[in-house]
Order: C-alpha cells, then structure tokens, then sequence
C-alpha cells in the first residue's frame, strides 16, 4: 500500500518508541521529509516550553509565602514579628523606632499606676497590706469560679481550686507622709494614661475579665468555636481588621503635624512623666511599696519592670526608644493584621526567586479575637505557633478559669488537627523561656499545677523538654496525615538567638516548601 508505513515489531516494545521508530525501507525523500517534520515538532515544543518557562518566571516573580502567628493573648506573636521585622525589613522598622514612644510611655505610667492603686487602697485600710486585691497575673490559687470539666488531659492540669497558701496575719506596714505626698504628686499620671488610652484607642485596653463584665459568651476556645451572641449589643465581640495597626497611623500623623499642636495627648504626656521623673523613681524603689507589691501578690510584668528599671532614660523629653524599647513594649493586637516584608536570604539563592515576600499575619490571641482567625487558614503556607511555655501557673486575663498552658494545648490540638491546615507547615515556638528559668529558679513547683509531672527534675531544662515532647505528641496524634515536628525554644525579647532561629526557619523549611510549591 503507498505510504503505508512498514515498521520493526519487537515483543514488549513500547507504543511510542514504535511510533518513532524510522520506516524499515524509509526512501531517502521520506526521511528528509520525516526529518523536517521533526524539526519542526521540536521547534513548537520549544516554542511551547518557552512561554511555559516565561509564565513560570512571571509567577516566581510574584510569589508570596503566607504565614500566620497564632497564639494565646501575651505569647509573644507581635514580638516575634518584630524580630522578623528588624532583620527583614530594616528600613521600616527605624523610620517607625519613634512612634513606640507613646506605647512604651503607656507601659510605664501603667505600672506606676497599678503600683499608686496598691499604695492608696493600703493606705486607705490602714496599711494592712494583705492580699485582696484581684490580679490578671496572680497565680492560679487565687481564683475565680471553676470551668466544667472538659474531659481528661493527660498533661493532667491541676484544678484551678489547688489550695492557696495559708492566711498570713502581717505586722502592718508603717506609711508615712511622704508616701502621701508621693501620691498625691503622682496623681496626674492617672489622667495621663487615660488620655494615652484615648489617643491609641482599643488596643491600648487589654481584655480582662472585668472588661467583660462576667460575660463569658463572646469567648471562643479555638477559631473554629464559634462565640456565642453577647447578651450585651455585641459590644464584646471583636472583628477581623486586616490593615495596618490603626494607632501606628494615628501617631505618624500626629509625629508629623505635632509642632503645630503643641497640646497633643502625646506631648502633655511627655512633660508630665518627665516631670515627674524622681517621684516615680521614689516609689519604683521605696521598700515598704515592694513589701506592699509582694504581699498582695502583684507581679509586675516582666516589660513593665524592664520600663520602670530604665526610667531615668525614658521618663526625659529627648526620650527615643531603643530597638530593646520596642521589642518589650506592649500594646495588644487587634483582629489581624497584616505585613507585607521582602523575602531576604543572608546569602543569594537561587531557590527563592527575586520578588519573593512574606505576607504575615499577627492575630490577637485573646479569646474574644480567635473566630476571626478563620478566614485567613485558605491556603497557608506556614504557621508560627507560640506557646509561652512559662504561664504553667497562671490565668487567661479574659477567663481566669483557664491556666493559660492548658489554654495553648486545646489551641494547638485545633490547629495541628485541623483537615484545613493539613498541607501547611506548623512550627512551634515555645517562648518566654527566660521567664520559665526566672520562675523555677525563684521555686515555683511545677507538679503544683502539673501533677503527672510528678517527682521530675523541677528545672527549665527537665520541664522544657516534658513539655516540647507533649506538643509533639499531640501533633502526632491529632494531624490528619503524618507531618513533620519543628519545635524551638525561644525568647523573643532576645533578638540575637531569635535572629537565628528565625533564619534556621527560613533556610530549611520554608525554602523547601517554596521550592515544592514551585515544581
Ligand atoms: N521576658 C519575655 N517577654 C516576652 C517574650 N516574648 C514576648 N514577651 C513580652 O510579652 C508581652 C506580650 O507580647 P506580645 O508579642 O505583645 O504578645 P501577643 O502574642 O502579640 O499578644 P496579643 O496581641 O494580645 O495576641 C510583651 O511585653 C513582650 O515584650 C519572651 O520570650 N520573654
Ligand atoms: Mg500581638
């Protein structure tokens, strides 16, 4: 038949390589023409593999890693993005340095006001000084009513109805009039904080339980509980904000027009503090104010102690915060916010294409806030999941019926065991390690709010690694397919060791998962 084509036939040869497979008694026209046809099958591939390419790159030029912090309120998400931020994006973090000013201000005049709130309700009750004052950080004995049961956790959390320490009778403390003078000149400071409050708006106000006035309805343990309605307007209920923080704006706006408001919020402030500079210094280190902090069980926070213990430097009109300033000043984040930060490699890659950023999400992490959380799981890449490993003895300010370790487990449950989340990588930071050394150094007994911890070694180290290997465990059994634990112990106020682990993070594993990501 003519130009029929005659080929070799071979027992298990494949169907293509007999397709391609030149005629027996191929003429020579024939194979030219065979040839051409070839050639010109190539040049469309090529010409196909070409745009392929060019389209690839375009899309490597584009490429974004989406990642999420999550966390309880007070884990250390915000600093750990600033830590990111200060390697990452060096420019923006020193033209925004000054507008911390305002936040770090807020956190000082806080604390010498919750110091001045202990002073004149001591003074007023005749120097007693015994411990009745409610506190968002006082350990778990002292406590408010008991949660339902919500089933055995083989971390095996101690009741938060764990005896308090006995009744002490105290010798009362000895006020003079000095401290009534001191009072009555730091009596200003009051009014300077809630005038910074105003100025910075709802995220200066942490969530605490008196926020909410017992209405426990707003409340959502993980982001796919959803909050019931508040009985009370919804006034409770926060929503998802996606943009930038709100009162960074307010302040750059006010920085840049300030020399023409000279009785900005933030200015009175500044003279006020600076002015009464020596008097916060005498009550930060009067010893019958200490005893009165200790007796009553106020713990200062760890940033507040750091502010009060650079006091002199902050409370000046020339006061420019410090990157450290920034890193420990608190202000709590409100729905979620976005950042969009250029991917950055110490050394060139060529894994990462140019282009290249991170788009990261800071939630806030108080249980009013988790259901907003939910509609940013869509196609994740990564999740950075703080754990402050060092709150084993204390209460969620928004429900002190909750130890706040027990709170990261059912929210890490959520997360690692969530079908949604199944592709993304999870990396666990357990943080504020420093404070965990701090804390068992001082004596606090962990198997008090751990019984099955038992007779272990009650050291950070011992207890560090029980916990990591909990979390791992709990990754392990709730991940709806086997995926890979990366645990780190970190201290986010340590910007150096942050920096490299933060960099560990970035080289391995989310390199990998862009380089997939890509083929
Ligand atoms: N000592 C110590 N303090 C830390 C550490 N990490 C965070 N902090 C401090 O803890 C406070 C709370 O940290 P944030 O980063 O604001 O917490 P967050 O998780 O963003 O909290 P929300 O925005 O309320 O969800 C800040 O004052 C930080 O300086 C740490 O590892 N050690
Ligand atoms: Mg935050």
């Amino acid at each position: 038949m003519p130009g029929a084509i005659k080929m070799r036939r071979a027992e298990g040869e494949d169907p293509l390589s007999l397709l391609l497979t030149p005629p027996i008694d191929e003429t020579h026209e024939e194979r030219e023409q065979r040839l051409q046809r070839e050639a010109e099958a190539v040049r469309v591939s090529e010409g196909i593999d070409e745009v392929i390419q060019r389209e690839r790159d375009a899309l490597k030029n584009q490429k974004v890693l989406k990642m999420l912090l999550l966390g309880q309120s007070e884990s250390g998400k915000s600093t750990t993005l600033k830590n990111i931020q200060m390697i990452q994006a060096p420019d923006t973090w020193h033209a925004e340095r000054s507008s911390w000013r305002v936040i770090v201000q807020l956190n000082l005049v806080r604390a010498v006001n919750t110091m001045l709130e202990a002073l004149s309700s001591a003074m007023a009750d005749g120097g007693s000084g015994s411990p009745t004052a409610e506190h968002p950080y006082l350990p778990q004995s002292f406590s408010t009513p008991q949660l339902p049961s919500d089933g055995q956790d083989d971390l095996d959390f101690a009741s938060s109805t764990t005896p308090s320490s006995p009744t002490l009778s105290y010798q009362p403390l000895q006020f003079t009039d000095a401290h009534l003078s001191l009072k009555l000149r730091l009596g200003p400071l009051r009014r300077v904080e809630a005038d910074l409050k105003k100025f910075l708006g709802a995220a200066s106000e942490e969530v605490t339980e008196s926020s909410l006035q017992g209405d426990y309805s707003s409340l959502a343990a993980t982001p796919f509980d959803y909050p019931g309605q508040p009985s009370s307007s919804g006034k409770h209920r926060e929503f998802a904000v996606r943009s930038h923080n709100a009162w960074k704006s307010t302040i750059m706006n006010d920085v840049q027009h300030d020399a023409l408001r000279p009785t900005s919020p933030n200015n009175n402030a500044t003279d006020v503090i600076s002015a009464l500079r020596d008097d916060m210094m005498a009550l930060w280190r009067d010893d019958c104010v200490l005893e009165l902090l200790r007796r009553r069980k106020i713990v200062l926070e760890d940033s507040e102690e750091y502010f009060l213990h650079h006091l002199p430097r902050i409370a000046s009109r020339s006061y420019e915060p410090t990157d450290d300033d920034v890193i420990r000043a608190r202000i709590r984040t409100l729905g979620v916010q976005e950042y969009h930060i250029p991917f950055q490699t110490a050394k060139p890659s060529n894994i990462v294409p140019l282009g290249t950023e991170w788009r990261i999400f800071d939630v806030g992490g108080a249980r009013t806030t988790r259901h907003a959380w939910l509609p940013y799981f869509d196609d994740v890449q990564a999740i950075l999941f703080l754990a402050p490993i060092s709150c084993f003895d204390e209460k969620l300010a928004e429900d002190r019926r909750v130890n706040r370790l027990k709170d990261s487990v059912i929210l890490w449950k959520s997360i690692v065991g969530s079908k949604l989340l199944e592709n993304c990588t999870i990396i666990l930071f357990l943080n504020k390690c420093d404070l965990l050394k701090k804390k068992l150094d001082s004596g606090v007994m962990v198997n008090r709010f751990i019984p099955r911890y038992g007779q272990r070694e009650n050291n950070s180290y011992t207890f560090s690694k029980y916990i990591k290997e909990k979390f791992k465990e709990y990754m392990r059994e709730y991940s709806p397919k086997a995926r890979q634990f990366y645990g780190f112990f970190t201290s986010a106020i340590d910007t150096r060791a942050t920096a490299t682990t933060l960099a560990s993070i970035q080289d391995s594993i989310l390199q990998a998962h862009l380089q997939e990501a890509l083929i």
